[in-house]
């Protein structure tokens, strides 16, 4: 049936502690409802199961599954086989929560986890980015230690703060076991937090919060590891904006200007309520007995939940004061003067030549990169979605072009020196270093075949 999640997914447990939130289980969207699929945009892939052949349901050669987009219930030939909806039928792997040194609360993987396995899905609110920027400003000033908000795509950002799945509770590791996926469900793009590696029972999960990080604050990171890159998502979109040394005449706004969100329905922050709308929110309970919480993938179908109160736990992470990070620039390429250190005409207007195909080439490049530099910025950023063709061919195209002309230069320089060809000046003085440089005769170029 399509739009209509099977709505299979885990009882809960918190333990005392932890700040109550609402458990969901897809995402939620705010000001408009879930997209309707037209069955023209359904895709369908070409698997038919073979009980013999387990690996026939939709697994690794699925045509769905190489594009990231899960099978549709209804419209895969797998029927309930079908091995690829593991958004859908919350598939998640066995994890528990667990307090951590520092950084507040953690996840644990529960059961030895294979590397490329899905374990589970960053679930919140959908929102645009102006509203996360409205949001995590007023997060911070309502004091949230907390930052939960990460990218979706270019405009919209996932808000699992008040409401979200225990993917809000992996913290952020410079040498991750984890990291984020993007994939199609039912015409929604969602996030999944896939295993790097094997991951052993007992350890950690952990992604780089790098490109989805849409904290604020400048936080310490204190994942410990060796390449640590010393602040929480410090080359993320997010941090940079956070950072960026606003130049004068810059026509965007600043930080500081940004107005604070003054949602009276955010005013009184987390939102924790007995009954639940949505049939996708289920049940969390308070773990009375103990500070770790198993969750446990579990087939029953929630209606309702109910939430347990708690103070956050004292986080030592520290907010550091804001720092000022210059946003880089792209290198100037170097134009060589070569052509002036050859002793003959011909060789001097070959190099010459050259040296302007070579300009014109690195011009080229640096007004394409120009013109494309937004979609090559919103991949860095956004580094699971692909750059389009066009924009990847022209930009190679301009690369090849300038690699050509920088050989042609070089090829000639050392031809040139190599054979040199017999001196051609106006005046008996040779070249020299820092002296004139000597008058050419009006003789044609003659340009060497092999210098191509
Ligand atoms: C998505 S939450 C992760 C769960 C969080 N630890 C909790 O207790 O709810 C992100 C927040 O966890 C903390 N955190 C995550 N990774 C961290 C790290 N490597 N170093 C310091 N703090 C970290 C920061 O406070 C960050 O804003």
């Amino acid at each position: 049936m399509l739009h209509s999640e099977e709505d299979k997914c885990n009882v809960v447990q918190l333990p005392e502690g932890v700040t109550p939130f609402i458990y969901i289980t897809q995402n939620e969207f705010l000001g408009r409802k879930h997209k309707k699929l037209k069955e023209d945009d359904i895709a369908i892939c070409e698997c038919k199961y073979d009980a013999s052949v387990p690996e026939s349901a939709c697994v690794e050669r699925c045509l769905n599954v190489i594009t990231n987009t899960e099978c549709t219930p209804g419209y895969c030939q797998c029927g309930a086989t079908c091995r690829n909806q593991r958004f859908q039928k919350c598939e998640y792997a066995k994890t528990k929560l667990f307090r951590t040194e520092g950084r507040g609360w953690g996840l644990l993987a529960d059961e030895n986890i294979k590397a490329g396995q899905f374990i589970i899905e960053y679930c919140g609110e959908v929102i645009s980015s102006e509203e996360a920027k409205k949001r995590s400003q007023a997060y911070e000033a309502h004091g949230l230690k907390d930052a939960y908000i990460i990218s979706l795509d270019a405009n919209h950002f996932i808000d699992a703060t008040r409401k979200g799945s225990f993917a809000r509770f992996i913290n952020h590791s410079c040498w991750p076991n984890c990291e984020t996926r993007k994939w199609t469900v039912l015409g929604e793009t969602r996030v999944g937090i896939f295993a790097k590696q094997d991951i052993s029972i007992g350890m950690e999960l952990a992604y780089d919060y790098n490109f989805e990080w849409y904290g604020g604050a400048t936080v310490q990171c204190l994942c410990g590891a060796a390449n640590c890159s010393i602040f929480l998502g410090a080359k993320s979109q997010g941090f940079q904006e956070y950072n960026h040394v606003w130049e004068d005449g810059d026509v965007r706004y600043t930080v500081e200007e940004v107005p604070l969100y003054d949602s009276a329905e955010d005013d009184s922050l987390p939102v924790i309520a007995g009954t639940g709308g949505g049939n996708e929110q289920t049940k969390i309970l308070n773990d009375s007995e103990g500070s770790t919480l198993k969750l446990e993938p579990s087939n029953t179908t929630c209606k309702s939940f109910n939430i347990g109160s708690g103070s956050t736990p004292k986080k030592t992470a520290q907010r550091l004061p804001k720092r000022k990070v210059k946003s880089s620039s792209r290198k100037q390429v170097n134009d060589g003067d070569f052509a002036k250190l050859f002793a003959s005409k011909e060789a001097r207007e070959e190099v010459t030549m050259y040296e302007g195909l070579k300009n014109e080439a690195t011009s080229k490049l640096n007004s394409v990169y120009e013109e494309i530099r937004p979609t090559i910025e919103e991949h860095g950023r956004d580094n699971q979605d692909s750059v389009p063709t066009s924009v990847a061919e022209t930009w190679i195209e301009a690369h090849c072009s300038k690699y050509k002309a920088d050989f042609d230069l070089y090829f000639s320089v050392i031809k040139n020196v190599m054979h040199p060809r017999p001196a051609t000046y106006t005046t008996a003085a040779a070249p020299s270093e820092g002296g004139a440089v000597p008058q050419m005769t009006n003789a044609e170029p003659k340009l060497s075949q092999g210098a191509k």
